[in-house]
């Protein structure tokens, strides 16, 4: 079964037709990337997969007892609160040291458990809110614009992370981000969206649709057409799902 089913799904909000028959299946262990232009409905189709926003038609159904994990784009914390990031991990719920210490490790932030949130870098930041969401060991982790205010760099880290913790722990990925070419480089599967499903597959096939070009333009094609040729040559690498030449999708993405 699909970890979560959207069928003909239409949400309005304020009197405005937000989405609108959207189709769209979440499987078991994938990294699923939604991409579209701004004000096009991404959040709200997250805020609709999670159950924060009920369809006023069509059908939302979720894998029962599925366990999400959400990653936000930001969360403002007092600098002047004394944190560390161990007690941050355990707010509002107690979290065993073995567990808090996994989760650090998981988000590539084994060494942050003492340092004080306000001290973090952006980068680190982030990779505290992944621990939080890998806490509770999610069958699909949810990412909104989680690496705004990341330079390049920083974000093509965060994504090899997210990689990591797909191969480490299987869970399906659902991600929304404006950095076209590097989420989409990462991912299995594209929704291209814009109110309604404009087109969908492997991140290849979506880049030179017809629709996508039309609402982005051909800037990605480069970056894309380098990924392709390196996985096509990628029968030495180790894992069939890491598709192992990030460094390369770096390169790709700067
Ligand atoms: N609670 C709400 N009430 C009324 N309208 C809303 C509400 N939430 C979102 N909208 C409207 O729905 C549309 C889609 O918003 P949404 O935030 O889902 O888009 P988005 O693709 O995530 O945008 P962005 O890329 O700018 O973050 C926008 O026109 C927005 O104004």
């Amino acid at each position: 079964m699909n970890l979560v089913e959207l069928t003909r799904a239409t949400v309005r909000l304020g009197g405005q037709t937000v989405l609108e028959n959207v189709d769209l299946s979440v499987r078991a262990a994938e990294i699923l990337t939604i991409v579209g232009p701004n004000g096009s409905g991404k959040s709200t189709l997250l805020r609709t997969i999670i159950g924060a926003v009920k369809p006023s038609a069509g059908q939302v159904v979720r894998k029962p007892g599925l366990r999400i994990g959400y990653v936000p784009q930001k969360l403002h914390i007092d600098p002047t609160l004394p944190l560390t990031v161990r007690r941050f991990l355990s707010l509002p719920e107690h979290v065993s040291d073995t567990a808090a210490a996994e989760a650090l490790d998981h988000a590539g932030a084994e060494c942050l458990s003492r340092q004080q949130m306000a001290s973090l870098s952006g980068g680190q930041f982030q990779r505290v809110l992944l621990a939080r969401a890998l806490l509770s060991k999610p069958d699909l982790l949810i990412l909104d614009e989680a690496t705004q205010g990341l330079d390049q760099p920083g974000s093509a880290a965060f994504y090899r992370q997210i990689e990591t913790v797909r191969r480490e722990l299987g869970c399906a990925v659902l991600m929304v981000s404006h950095e076209l070419h590097v989420v989409m480089a990462a991912s299995d599967r594209v929704i291209c969206l814009n109110g309604h499903v404009c087109c969908e597959g492997a991140p290849e096939h979506v880049a030179s649709a017809p629709e996508y070009r039309a609402l982005f333009g051909t800037g990605t094609q480069g970056a894309l057409a380098l990924y392709r040729h390196e996985h096509n040559h990628s029968h030495d690498h180790e894992h069939a799902h890491d598709h192992g030449h990030s460094h390369d999708k770096d390169r790709a993405a700067s």
